[in-house]
């Protein structure tokens, strides 16, 4: 019906400027690579190669790298076609959306264009035993949920066949959302975090009796399902949004730089860098997502056959591992990827590279590698005749099941509170298969999962790091710590125990919308003291993603909608009324309120440690990676799944088994989810049972 302004036209016309819309997006491609690479040369853009400082920017790009999988043309062309979306948007003075459902257009479109896509491809190999390093498909992405363009609109979700767009808003393709309801610029993302999220530093409180491994876990499995990717200037560099004149910074697509209110208390310019991310080179509009979407520990075993030749020992099914038990550095040396403080320092090589971001992240996945090898030694001497991939793979197997056991069975319940749980079917039972496996459902990570629900526990941080050894309570100030592997390495190699120790005697942070300054000021903070604001970023990424506000994901999880600022009926009905205040502080209207501001600062599910709406995107997603992903540990297929007395010995894992075996533990509490009390005792480490891998001798 909306095609209809265009039946005026014929053929010939619509093929004109279609494919002057292409000729354009060719030519402006050009003109930003020029750019980059000027910009790069004259050393604005800062090199990872020359500079030798650890600057902030330095600390970022090594948290948002691009891995080798994805290519450098297919990078460019991921961005042609957004540019070539935007521009045929233009041309039309319509949406993308509009122009969608036109099959005259489409089809002259897909003509011009299709040959530089790459299909999302989705192949099973239903014959294998084991679940591939890629995930099974060529490649996960994270899907478009959302038009995102303007606040309250109509959230739906993109399968438009055709590699057409990235973002859907209502008149350009891949532009952030920017605009109030009133038209208005949204207000600047750091004066939200200013007025939402600011945490007095006197004082963080703490959650119930949680510990901090409830967060650090979170941030083990976040990386194990997202990584998405940013733009970056030539020869890899890091793209600079301030300090540049007007002229240049209209020039930069990649560009959405976070203006910093006057008077701010902690930054002196007005001015916070944000790059973009990668749209990906595929025809159904989606982000680049670079981990597997499957909780497969794909932070461990990495996600390409590349990754993995350097992280494989190939001998007995091993990972290779130090002497004390740390993961080597990389075949050819690394000094560029972690701030080094000492000689015998480097490096790790991880199947992520975030792996250095905060010492707790890397105690955990440290645990993991030395599960793997514990349990690929004995398989190994259980099954003489098994090779080195049969080892390896097997042993894969029960890391991933008790990854997804300990995920689903005991973490996330402590998240989304035991409502959510039962709501949508996330209960694992005590014994026996669930064969919960349907190929009808998206396995793929949620946009507005990513860029919102799922950075919850960053208001579960602390500024501090715990270190406990045996003699002493140590600790350091998180912001010192970022991207540091000095506590993993000292006293020859427990540092990661006694850190992982640490993160169950502490308290969480309270789970409400106040964000410690370690990272809410302090984030990166470099030696000229220059820093940023990881809630900024969040909530920035959100308008670069181009997800919908609050109110429309209110909508989409079936809660009531906010017409005022009010906590009454009609109003922010799961806001206590001082959040309320904040947002309307801040907001000139209900529906501007973005996501993570308005999620974070709702009252938390009861047992849980987010809101109503957070709990729903999160049960959401964590339901689409039961059900679509066939290796599910607790499917019962015949040549894929784990036998049935396997799979009852695999729901015998839990967090305080593998944290006594692999930091060298004598006694621990029942839950270290939790802090030690009368009800959660110190106990003697023995009693924690270890999975009978007995029931793996063939
Ligand atoms: C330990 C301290 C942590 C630091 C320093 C940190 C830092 C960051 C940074 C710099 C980003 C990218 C921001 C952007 O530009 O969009 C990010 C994204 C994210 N963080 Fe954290 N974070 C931490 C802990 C956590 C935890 C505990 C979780 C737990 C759930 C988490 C979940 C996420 C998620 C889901 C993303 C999006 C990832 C992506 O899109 O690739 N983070 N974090
Ligand atoms: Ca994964």
């Amino acid at each position: 019906s909306s095609c209809k302004q265009w039946e005026k036209y014929t053929d010939e016309q619509l093929h004109k400027i279609i494919s002057t819309a292409v000729q354009n997006a060719e030519v402006s491609h050009r003109s930003i690579q020029t750019l980059n690479e000027y910009l790069s040369n004259i050393e604005l853009d800062e090199s990872p190669t020359k500079s030798s400082q650890w600057t902030y920017h330095r600390h970022y790009a090594v948290f948002k790298r691009l891995n080798h999988a994805a290519s450098s043309s297919d990078i460019e062309t991921g961005i042609f076609i957004d540019l070539a979306s935007t521009e045929l948007a233009r041309s039309f003075d319509a949406s993308i959306k509009q122009l969608a459902v036109c099959p005259r257009i489409v089809e002259i479109w897909l003509k011009l264009i299709r040959f530089r896509c790459k299909p999302r491809k989705v192949i099973c190999f239903p014959g294998e035993r084991y679940r591939r390093l890629t995930g099974g498909m060529q490649q996960s992405k994270i899907s478009t949920l959302g038009d995102g363009g303007q606040s309250g609109e109509e959230v739906f979700t993109s399968r438009i066949p055709g590699c057409d767009v990235l973002f859907f808003s209502s008149k350009g393709v891949s532009i952030p959302r920017q605009l109030s309801v009133n038209g208005h610029p949204l207000p600047s993302a750091r004066m939200v975090s200013n007025i939402v999220h600011r945490q007095d530093p006197c004082c963080p409180l703490r959650e119930r009796d949680l510990s901090l491994y409830v967060m650090q876990w979170g941030q083990m499995v976040d990386h194990d399902i997202v990584d998405t990717a940013g733009l970056k200037g030539a020869g890899d560099s890091s793209i600079m949004c301030c300090n540049i004149s007007r002229k240049i910074l209209e020039k930069r697509p990649e560009c959405f730089p976070i203006y910093i209110p006057k008077g701010d208390l902690h930054f002196e310019n007005d001015c916070m860098n944000f790059v973009r991310n990668l749209p990906a080179k595929d025809d159904w509009c989606r982000l680049v997502n670079q981990a597997t979407s499957f909780l497969d520990a794909s932070f461990l075993y990495g996600q390409s056959h590349e990754d993995s030749k350097s992280i494989r020992a190939f001998k007995r099914g091993m990972l290779r591992m130090t002497p004390s038990g740390l993961f080597p550095p990389p075949g050819s040396s690394d000094t560029r990827s972690c701030r080094l403080e000492s000689q015998e320092h480097y490096c790790m090589k991880s199947g992520d590279f975030r792996i250095h971001v905060m010492p707790g992240l890397t105690s955990i996945q440290v645990m993991f590698l030395r599960e793997h090898n514990r349990i690929a030694f004995i398989l190994g001497k259980l099954n003489p005749l098994w090779n080195d991939e049969d080892i390896y793979s097997e042993a894969r197997k029960i890391v991933i099941g008790q990854l997804q056991h300990i995920t689903y069975a005991h973490w996330l319940p402590y998240i989304v509170g035991p409502d959510r749980i039962l709501q949508y079917g996330l209960k694992v039972s005590q014994q026996g298969y669930a064969n919960v496996y349907d190929d009808e459902i998206d396995p793929t990570i949620a946009n507005e999962f990513a860029v919102a629900p799922f950075r919850f526990a960053h208001t579960l941080l602390q500024d501090t790091v715990p270190y406990l050894t045996e003699k002493a309570a140590l600790t350091f100030r998180s912001e010192d710590m970022f991207n540091k592997p000095t506590l993993a390495f000292s006293n020859g190699g427990k540092g990661v125990s006694y850190v992982g120790f640490g993160l169950s005697q502490a308290p969480l942070s309270k789970a409400d919308e106040k964000v410690v300054t370690a990272v809410r000021d302090n984030l990166f903070k470099d030696m000229d003291g220059r820093s940023l604001d990881l809630v900024s970023l969040n909530i920035q990424r959100s308008r670069d993603h181009g997800v919908p506000g609050y109110n429309s994901w209110r909508k989409f999880c079936g809660l009531p909608y906010a017409f005022h600022f009010g906590t009454g009926p009609g109003g922010l009905v799961h806001h206590r009324p001082k959040n309320a205040r904040k947002l309307q502080l801040v907001y000139g209207h209900p529906d501007d309120i973005d996501l993570f501001p308005g999620g974070l600062s709702e009252t938390p599910m009861p047992g849980g440690v987010v809101g109503p709406l957070f709990s729903c995107i999160i049960a959401q997603q964590f339901s689409d990676l039961k059900r679509g992903d066939r290796f599910y540990y607790e499917n019962g297929f015949k040549v894929t799944g784990f036998t049935p007395a396997q799979l009852d010995s695999i729901k015998t894992a839990s967090l305080p088994r593998l944290m006594c075996t692999h930091f060298h533990l004598n006694r621990l509490q029942v839950d270290p989810f939790r802090l030690p009390s009368d009800d959660n005792q110190l106990v003697d480490c023995s009693i924690f049972p270890e999975i009978n891998l007995e029931l793996w001798r063939v």
